[in-house]
């Protein structure tokens, strides 16, 4: 029966999960915890290949469609008899043996996002059933989602605790993402009450570093882009917009805390650091490229005016916070980038 509390942070399940399949305790297999990171060529998802990899009592399966992440990002990993890698796309069902699954699959940058909304809302509606439906199948014992801030919407409390329910726009250009992630927390638990399975789910704040696309659209990487070529920074509109940044090794950091923790969240992860629009480009032409220009552009609807998580559950809970502060973090992405550009440091 369901242990209930305000807000869904707390709910719990008493029902046992599904056992694993009898393959997994075959004489055949090896005792490696076996992972699955859909949308692991992506920007975070590869990232925290990186570190799962580390552990060699870890086999790591990688399912992707590439649609915004790329091989190149695994490519290390490529022929390691612990890595496995799959075109797949998420909307379509899966069967493999595994004993955990991070779900990061779905594009993240609102421009690949808003592409085809009825494409991404299908990621996040049928990939989470999908990946919730093999957990149940095979009897993965932990599943975690990548969750969004965009949960929250344009926010009405600020910073965001995960109490908060959020200040969504149903039927935006917005909503097959923000909607869309919104459903997937509720199908994570649906399946947790109804069929006992352990769950994660983590509510990530805007993330930066190296391997993001270069022509992502999301604001660090174009500023990052911009500044480099010497291009003018677009900041758009009223530019007093907040976010808050985190780097993605305190991203992987935290993500991993949840999944090996005892508590199946939401719980958000980033860095409450929070920065207008205006601050950012500010920072980044003076790190990168004082003589660059700064302009300002229209806006998308429905932007979210401010953002800044509140930790406070991520310190108790997981004893998680990020390390890496905006001012450190630039430059670390800055030096992939100049690679990536080709682009070569002025003295
Ligand atoms: N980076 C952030 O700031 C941020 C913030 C909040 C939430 N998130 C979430 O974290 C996850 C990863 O984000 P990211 O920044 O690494 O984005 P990304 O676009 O770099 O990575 C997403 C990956 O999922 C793959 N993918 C997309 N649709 C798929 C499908 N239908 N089937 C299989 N693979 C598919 C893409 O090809 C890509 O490799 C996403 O779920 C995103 O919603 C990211
Ligand atoms: O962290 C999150 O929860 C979400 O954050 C981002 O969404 P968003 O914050 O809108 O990301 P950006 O596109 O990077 O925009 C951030 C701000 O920068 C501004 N911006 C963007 C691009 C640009 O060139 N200039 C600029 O000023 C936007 O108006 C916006 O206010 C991500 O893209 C989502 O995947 C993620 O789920």
């Amino acid at each position: 029966m369901a242990n209930n509390s305000s807000n869904g942070v707390h709910q719990t399940t008493t029902k046992s999960p599904p056992l694993p399949s009898p393959l997994r305790f075959s004489k055949f297999f090896q005792s490696n915890m076996r992972i699955l990171v859909t949308g692991g060529a992506g920007f975070i998802g590869s990232h925290l290949v990186d570190r799962l990899m580390e552990n060699e009592k870890n086999e790591v399966i990688v399912v992707d469609n590439y649609f915004t992440g790329s091989k190149d990002n695994l490519k290390k990993w490529i022929g390691h008899p612990r890595f496995e890698l799959i075109r797949h796309d998420v909307t379509e069902t899966l069967l493999v043996e595994v004993d955990r699954i991070y779900h990061l699959a779905c594009p993240a940058s609102p421009i690949f996002y808003k592409y085809n909304p009825v494409k991404t809302i299908k990621t996040n509606v049928i990939g989470t059933l999908n990946m919730l439906g093999l957990a149940k199948r095979v009897g993965a014992s932990r599943i975690l989602l990548t969750s969004t801030s965009e949960v929250y919407g344009d926010p009405l409390v600020h910073p965001q605790p995960e109490s908060y329910w959020g200040n969504v726009n149903p039927i935006g250009v917005r909503s097959c993402y923000d909607e869309g992630k919104r459903v997937a927390e509720t199908l994570m638990f649906d399946y947790h009450r109804q069929h006992g399975i352990e769950i994660r789910i983590a509510r990530i704040f805007n993330t930066y570093g190296p391997r993001m696309n270069i022509d992502d659209g999301r604001v660090v990487s174009n500023f990052i882009a911009q500044a480099l070529r010497d291009e003018p920074l677009t900041v758009q509109n009223p530019g007093t917009q907040t976010r808050s940044f985190c780097y993605v090794s305190d991203m992987v950091d935290g993500l991993i805390r949840l999944m090996e923790g005892e508590h199946t969240g939401p719980i958000n992860i980033g860095n409450p650091g929070e920065f207008t629009m205006l601050e950012l480009a500010e920072t980044v032409k003076e790190l990168i490229n004082p003589g660059v220009e700064i302009k300002r552009v229209e806006n998308t609807p429905d932007d979210p005016r401010q953002r800044k998580p509140d930790i406070t559950k991520a310190k108790e809970l997981l004893g998680w916070e990020p390390k890496i502060k905006l001012r450190e973090g630039l430059p670390l992405m800055e030096e992939d980038f100049r690679l990536r550009l080709g682009a070569a440091k002025k003295n």
